[in-house]
């Protein structure tokens, strides 16, 4: 397994984020859609990392961009076909996630079945935060997110909702894609995505353990 040294690095370390939509159970009560059979995954490139310090660019052309915040797991050496048993061994940290999203652009997509690339990959599409080490989340399965808007809450939810776990997730992913060191895996957004505008901030939170903060402006 990498270091915390090694893995501190993990976003220029990794190649991939991987992501998985419609994964909490009130997001798909929300949003009128079926409880997926098996997990939606999608890639968003990492070109679009942000960090603190920097802003949400919304991207040319969209009128709704919408936040989405998300616990991200980051792997700590490479793997294939992982058995859901095994998924801890590969797991090498944390970090907390802003999955964002032209929300347009995805509808648009979506009527016509065309992919979600633009609508989630955009430059600035993945404002995330420093490295969390893996024993500071004692329990995955039952944490704590939530985000707000200039200071009103949106978004509170535990990862006890998720539809499939994280130990499903890795081990689905790992079944069709190698997974790396310092490649990040988005476990989905819980119930209460929505837009912003510019001018507005956006700060989020992992329990008591890490929050953000990231302002959004026009291109
Ligand atoms: C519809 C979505 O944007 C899916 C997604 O990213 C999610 O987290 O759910
Ligand atoms: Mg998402």
């Amino acid at each position: 397994m990498a270091s915390d040294d090694r893995l501190r690095n993990f976003r220029s370390l990794g190649k991939k984020i991987m992501a998985v939509g419609r994964n909490y159970r009130a997001l798909a009560a929300e949003q009128g859609n079926p409880i997926p059979e098996k997990p939606i995954v999608f890639m968003k490139p990492t070109t679009s990392y942000i960090t603190e310090g920097q802003s949400i660019k919304i991207p040319l052309g969209c009128k709704t961009l919408f936040f989405e915040v998300e616990l991200g797991v980051i792997i700590g050496r490479r793997c294939s076909k992982v058995q859901e048993q095994e998924v801890d061994d590969y797991i090498g940290g944390y970090c907390l996630v802003l999955d964002m999203t032209a929300q347009d652009f995805q509808r648009g997509a979506k009527a016509k079945g065309h992919p979600w690339c633009l609508s989630k990959g955009f430059d600035t599409a993945c404002p995330v935060s420093d490295f969390i080490p893996k024993e500071k989340v004692k329990n995955y399965s039952d944490i704590e997110l939530w985000l707000k808007v200039n200071g009103l809450i949106k978004q509170k939810s535990s990862t006890s909702d998720m539809i499939f776990s994280f130990p499903q997730v890795i081990s689905y992913i790992s079944s069709y894609i190698t997974l790396e060191e310092g490649d990040v895996i988005i476990t989905g957004s819980p119930a209460g995505a929505g837009p912003v505008e510019p001018g507005e901030i956006i700060e989020a939170g992992l329990a008591d353990i890490m929050n953000i903060k990231f302002p959004v402006i026009a291109q």
